[in-house]
């Protein structure tokens, strides 16, 4: 019988999962804060859809004038049939002012409709074009950022609820504009019929105003404190409904492991969801209770004003159709105000994001083809590592084109880490890795990444087809007769593999679509040695390319790696130490550090730890 695992136990419970510190930036004045939060989305919603943006604004000042100009024939209505004489009289006296108040509300209505066309495009294209620099900056982010929790963080926050808030706030703008000149209406219409209301109207409408933002300010605190709580729970819910992680869970029987993690998570995001909720629904009703005794209070002193006799019966008409106006007009700036306040926070998330993996310009050095790649003195740690150790520590090592290195050593011992400070992708922490004497940190990122092939001990499996697995190695290269795609795939021994697929070179590699097809370690291996081949750059990075592969794969595969040799760098990150003593020099890394070097004779002959690694291997062969 298994006993049901404790939690408490589980050494894989890291903090992460705990709720988060305090919110980052509390929106204590709304009033305050809404040119910095606006200025954002205005700039967005210029960038995406400019056309449709200045289609609103002119409609909407429209809108607001035709309203005023209807509040004003009102009054002029009310004054003729308030007056003395017959009624039928009155109501022929009124006709004028009644047709004006008429087409005043049509043109109103024109303006509106209007502006909800213009709407329907501005929403869309800001999604479209917030998603793209989203993307943009990811994909141009440094790779040790992706070592980094708080990075995650900041990326969730920026595609999960930036992305949505920016659309949210997209629309309360409009809104908000929209109400902006409905209330200039309502209270300039207002102040010419009699200046002492206006006081009085914002008793009406500050409560509410309170509310609506106290239940923001939680609304965005609870967020900020379960935002890592959230990440973790679509975690688990990929590890539960994807089909990577399908068979092994059910090989390890892990589903209560699962189940056992989600309720983890879920628990405290429910409890703090509910904590939430409460609390705004409290602080709503006490802010509707204030509005209510607020608008009584404005409609008393209109009642005194009238019976003062300071205001005419007809202007007081007016007034309360005014004071109507106004009040809804200014509830929904309040509303859309305090909206996009909270929104605003979200879309600072993404802003800060964007800003955040921004990569610093470096001073633009032209690259060459390596001919000499250097490290000296080189270490590496990764960000945020718990472990004290740094991955790569005081490596100096030279590599001429033309060479092969070998990097060997146990698991952890760095090897891959060296292979990407090689590449550039990794800046190293201290010491220098320099490309024919120049500091590569100092060289063109681009050109850098140019002359680099690496293929991953884990490549990615392009949910594409065969042929565009290959060639997103080097997306942009001209083969119009697929001539380099064949050569590449037929060293890599990949021609074989996709022979066997229904329709070879367009064969979706995907079971997610429809048709598409799925192929074994091996076969995705040989894909990704192709797509290294059709790369075709001078510095050529091979971490563990054969591990998976059969002996006739990998026999094929490093023959082409010898050929390739002549007039590249090859660096070559292997456990199979027989496949290392062609290589010109061989790097022993021990816990980050280079404790042996030279020629697989001179290392045997050394008889340290390469030696000891290579007997061991060759005893295994043998007993096998
Ligand atoms: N992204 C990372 N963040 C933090 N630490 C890392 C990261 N990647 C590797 N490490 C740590 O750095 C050390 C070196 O790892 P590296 O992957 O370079 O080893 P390796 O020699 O390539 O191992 P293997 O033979 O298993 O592939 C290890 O202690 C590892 O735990």
């Amino acid at each position: 019988m298994t006993a049901e695992p404790d939690p408490r136990d589980d050494a894989l419970e890291t903090p992460h999962w705990q709720l988060d510190g305090g919110p980052p930036d509390a929106p204590r004045h709304v009033v305050r804060r809404l040119p910095a939060v606006t200025w954002p989305v205005v700039r967005m919603i210029r960038d995406a859809a400019p056309g449709p943006a200045a289609v609103i604004a002119v409609m909407q000042v429209c809108s607001g004038l035709a309203a005023a100009f209807g509040l004003f024939a009102t009054a002029g209505v009310l004054t003729e049939l308030l007056a003395a004489g017959p009624t039928a009289d009155r109501v022929v006296a009124a006709l004028p002012s009644l047709l004006l108040v008429g087409s005043a509300y049509a043109v109103r209505g024109a303006m509106d409709i209007g502006v909800a066309h213009a709407h329907a495009r501005i929403t869309p294209a800001v999604r479209r074009l917030a998603e793209e620099r989203l993307y943009a900056a990811s994909l141009g982010a440094d790779l040790a950022a992706f070592d980094d929790a708080g990075f995650y963080d900041r990326l969730h926050r920026a595609r999960d609820r930036g992305l949505f808030f920016l659309e949210r706030a997209t629309d309360n703008l409009v809104e908000l504009t929209g109400s902006v000149f409905g209330i200039a209406a309502a209270v300039g219409s207002l102040g010419v019929l009699h200046p002492v209301l206006l006081p009085v109207l914002l008793l009406a409408v500050l409560p509410d105003g309170w509310a609506v933002q106290r239940a923001a300010l939680l609304a965005y605190t609870s967020m900020a404190r379960a935002v890592v709580l959230d990440r973790r729970v679509q975690m688990v819910s990929q590890l539960a409904t994807e089909r990577e992680s399908a068979a092994e869970i059910r090989a390890c029987q892990a589903e209560p492991f699962v189940l056992r993690e989600y309720r983890v998570v879920a628990d405290p995001l429910r409890d703090e969801d509910v904590r939430r909720g409460v609390a705004q629904a409290r602080v709503r009703g006490i802010g509707r209770a204030l509005a209510g005794a607020g608008l009584a209070a404005t409609y008393v002193v209109l009642g005194l004003l009238v019976h003062a006799s300071w205001v005419p019966l007809a202007v007081a008409g007016t007034a309360v159709i005014s004071i109507r106006a106004a009040t809804t007009a200014l509830n929904r700036f309040v509303l859309a105000a305090n909206q996009l306040v909270e929104q605003g926070l979200y879309v600072g998330d993404y802003l800060a994001f964007l800003e955040s993996a921004a990569v610093p310009p470096r001073a633009e050095g032209v690259v060459d083809e390596p001919r000499r790649v250097q490290l000296d003195a080189v270490a590496f740690s990764y960000p945020e590592s718990p472990d004290t150790r740094p991955a790569v520590h005081d490596v100096s090592l030279t590599v001429e084109r033309g060479q092969t290195i070998a990097l060997v050593g146990e698991n952890g011992s760095g090897k891959t880490t060296l292979a990407k400070l090689i590449a550039g992708l990794y800046e190293p922490t201290s010491g220098r890795v320099r490309w024919d004497g120049r500091d590569v940190r100092l060289l063109d990122r681009a050109g850098v990444a140019e002359r680099v092939m690496m293929v991953f001990q884990d490549p990615i499996r392009w949910p594409h087809t065969a042929r565009a697995n290959v060639r997103v190695g080097r997306h942009d290269r001209v083969d119009p007769a697929g001539t380099a795609l064949g050569g590449a795939a037929l060293q890599a021994g990949a021609d074989e593999v996709v022979d066997r697929l229904p329709d070879g070179w367009d064969t979706v590699l995907s079971k997610q679509f429809r048709g598409g097809q799925e192929l074994s370690g091996g076969q995705w291996q040989r894909l990704a040695v192709a797509r290294g081949l059709y790369r075709d750059a001078p510095l050529l990075i091979w971490d563990e390319p054969t591990a998976p592969l059969d002996a006739k794969a990998e026999f094929a595969v490093y023959e082409s790696l010898r050929a390739l040799a002549e007039d590249r760098t090859v660096v070559l990150i292997t456990h199979r130490l027989a496949s290392v003593r062609h290589a010109d020099r061989i790097f022993l890394l021990h816990e980050g550090e280079l404790v042996e070097q030279g020629t697989h004779a001179e290392l045997m002959a050394l008889g340290g730890r390469y030696a000891e690694l290579h007997d061991l291997q060759a005893r295994m062969y043998a007993d096998a």
